[in-house]
């Protein structure tokens, strides 16, 4: 769908909305690779893990304009105009926007075409409604819940596979935990359905942090063990899985700072009204869930902080505007798998948690890198040893 992209910069304009002028963005590209590449391999160097210095590297320019002209500005990328939104009460107006006018944006999904196929991620229109329609109840939770077998059946085949390699080394294994995690969430997905690495990323940052901070390990295994004592089979109960209340905090807390989805994006395929806003037809939505997700006005001073207590009474409390923690992203394109998700992840986390604890390899770099999610460059390494408790969960 063409439109004059004059005719969109101009009744953004009139609205107030500013940005780099077009010509600023065709001279500095190679400009922001360099910048990129440089910090990347900058913070790769680094042996300490810092939240908040790689963040910049990711979308460079996307955010140090947000600095410049503020939380919604445009810019263009000759014939597509683009907006970005970094205001909660707008994002608030566009989740609530379910008409089939709002949309993914074509001109990425004949990019992704090869990657993604011609399914539901990048569909517009009635076919996408159909897709949604027939997928989504698959995923509601009494259906999720008989997933739930299958699901330990993989993590157990994992967990089996680190116990010997912990024998083997005498103790200690160094583990490479996302190449691991990747495997089993694959396996879970093929069984139940089709491949997403999304989960298998969450559980890989959960586990890095978890190492970082073991006094959350601590605490989610006390739980555990409060929870279950030493049935093994506990977990197939899915109310015994929604008091993790600690490990669902972790979670949370793991998808707001490493949330695999960094940057979401809709076109406006009409004219439309979002607050007091018109978004003329063609308009190419951005949204950082990245920077949402770290904003200090909406999350506090600490925002680059990892701290699961601040989600103790659930994302409503956690922050001013609940509206802008979006990890599973917003509104009719909401997530259809988030339920699948975060069960899996429960099952996964509680499994491994039970079995090992965890601290950071010396080998482990910290270089999240932007490969449209957000991967470890290097890898996740972590030390694993096998816990010296009576009542580990497994049987080997
Ligand atoms: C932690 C794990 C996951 C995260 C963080 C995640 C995140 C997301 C995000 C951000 C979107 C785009 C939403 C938007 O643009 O507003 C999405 C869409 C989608 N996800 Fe997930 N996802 C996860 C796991 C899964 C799983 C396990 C499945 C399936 C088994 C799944 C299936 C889908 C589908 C089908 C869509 C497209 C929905 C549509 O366009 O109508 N996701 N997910």
């Amino acid at each position: 769908m063409w439109v004059k992209p004059r005719r969109i910069r101009s009744t953004l304009w009139r609205q107030g909305i500013r940005g780099p002028k077009p010509s600023f963005l065709y001279g500095n590209i190679q400009e922001m690779k360099n910048i990129q590449s440089v910090l990347v391999n900058d913070q790769a160097s680094q042996p300490a893990v810092s939240h908040n210095t790689w963040v910049k590297s990711i979308f460079p320019y996307l955010h140090l304009w947000a600095q410049k002209y503020g939380s919604i500005y445009m810019y263009s990328t000759g014939n597509k105009q683009h907006l970005y939104i970094g205001q909660p009460e707008l994002l608030k107006e566009l989740n609530l926007h379910k008409s089939l006018d709002l949309g993914k944006p074509t001109y990425l999904s004949k990019s992704m075409e090869p990657m993604l196929g011609d399914g539901i991620i990048k569909a517009n229109g009635p076919y996408w409604a159909y897709q949604r329609k027939l997928i989504a109840p698959e995923f509601f939770l009494h259906k999720a819940k008989h997933m739930l077998g299958l699901m330990e059946e993989s993590v157990m085949a994992m967990i089996r596979t680190w116990l010997s390699q912990v024998e083997i080394n005498g103790g200690v294994a160094d583990i490479t935990v996302d190449k691991d995690l990747k495997r089993v969430s694959a396996d879970i997905i093929s069984k139940a359905c089709f491949g997403h690495e999304t989960t298998a990323l969450t559980a890989s940052w959960s586990l890095m942090l978890l190492a970082l901070y073991p006094e959350w390990q601590e605490r989610i295994r006390a739980e555990i063990f409060d929870i279950c004592g030493d049935d093994r089979d506990c977990f197939q109960d899915l109310d015994k899985l929604r008091q993790l209340k600690s490990l669902t905090m972790v979670i949370q807390e793991t998808l707001r700072l490493y949330g695999p989805a960094v940057i979401t994006s809709r076109e406006a395929f009409a004219d439309l009204r979002v607050g007091d806003l018109t978004v003329p037809k063609g308009t190419i939505i951005w949204i950082s869930v990245m920077a949402l997700h770290r904003d200090p006005e909406n999350w506090g001073p600490d925002a680059d902080e990892f701290k699961p207590e601040r989600f103790a009474g659930g994302v409503a409390e956690a922050c001013k505007y609940p509206q802008s923690y979006i990890p599973f992203g917003f509104g009719s394109r909401l997530c259809v798998g988030q339920t699948f998700a975060m069960l899996e992840l429960k099952i996964l986390l509680r499994s491994i948690l039970s079995n090992f604890s965890f601290s950071l390899s010396p080998e482990y770099r910290h270089s999240p890198v932007y490969k449209m999610l957000l991967a470890p460059q290097h890898g996740i390494r972590l030390l694993a040893r096998r816990l010296q408790r009576e009542n580990v969960m497994t049987q080997t």
